[in-house]
């Protein structure tokens, strides 16, 4: 079997990204996790394929799965390597604010003068039972044990699951284990993105991630979207923040409750292949 597809990254979060325009993706997980390998694959964090809109609202679909082959609803900076990717294929136009359709529903992506992208990502959601997580009541915080630590989360999605942590430093050696077990945390049904959260100020964060299915990435920015919705919610934050990941930084806009969070930063290209396994 051959692929072509397009190698991208949005502040080093990586993808493969293929054309399913005229044929929409058929590959098992099996065949994702192969090409996901960085030995012996072309390796990513995540595998996107654009094909035609279910939702007739939307221009295009873009399907999302981990490199472990697992299946995701949402991923920030794979939204916008999607819009540059769509740029350059001639079917989006710089300033144009285009509705995309994720497995989650839509968002609104527009390509600046520049090549940043900026995302509608939605409206955070924090109904447990929409995260999905496992609690008796909402709250802004949940104290739970991971790995025999008792923690302090916020759990909410951005078509995703995550946790968020506020963590005294993003570089504490003990995250290296609370970020698997967090990410497989049983009142985390269907597992999280578990980001740990620095505040350094009300308008800047430094995050690190542990991606359910990736395991830990440069970046990502459902899970800076996450982190901005559970500190806003709180009034820990301002309206603006730039969140600085591994990667890079993002730069994220949230007014707060009944309004759609804006998520903006870079989409790269890196070469163009064709997988041959
Ligand atoms: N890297 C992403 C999130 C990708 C999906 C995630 N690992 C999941 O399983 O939900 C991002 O930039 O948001």
């Amino acid at each position: 079997m051959t692929q072509r597809f397009s190698k991208m990254h949005g502040i080093g979060n990586d993808f493969v990204v293929v054309d399913g325009r005229a044929a929409p993706l058929a590959l098992d997980a099996a065949t994702i996790r192969a090409m996901a390998d960085r030995r012996t694959g072309i390796g990513f964090d995540q595998l996107l394929s654009i094909e035609p809109p279910r939702d007739p609202s939307c221009a295009f679909y873009y399907g999302i799965w981990n490199a472990d082959g697992s299946p995701s609803g949402q991923c920030g900076n794979g939204a916008r390597c999607v819009a540059a990717w769509l740029h350059r294929a001639g079917a989006l136009a710089v300033g144009a604010l285009v509705r995309l359709e994720s497995p989650s529903g839509p968002v609104a992506v527009r390509l600046e003068e520049g090549g940043e992208v900026t995302v509608d990502m939605g409206e955070p959601v924090f109904d447990p039972a929409r995260v999905p997580f496992i609690a008796e009541a909402q709250a802004e915080v949940y104290a739970i044990e991971v790995d025999g630590h008792p923690l302090q989360i916020g759990a909410v999605s951005m078509g995703n699951p995550h946790a968020v942590v506020e963590v005294p430093s993003a570089d504490a050696p003990a995250l290296a284990t609370l970020g698997p077990a967090l990410t497989a945390h049983a009142r985390f049904p269907q597992g999280a993105n578990a980001g740990f959260v620095e505040l350094l100020a009300r308008d800047h964060l430094r995050l690190r991630v542990h991606e359910r299915g990736a395991g830990w990435t440069l970046a990502c920015g459902t899970g800076a979207c996450a982190a901005m919705a559970v500190l806003r919610r709180r009034d820990a934050v301002d309206e603006r923040v730039r969140v600085d990941l591994p990667g890079g930084t993002l730069e994220i806009r949230w007014p707060g409750a009944g309004q759609t969070l804006w998520m903006r930063g870079p989409a790269a290209f890196v070469f163009e292949g064709e997988w041959l396994g």
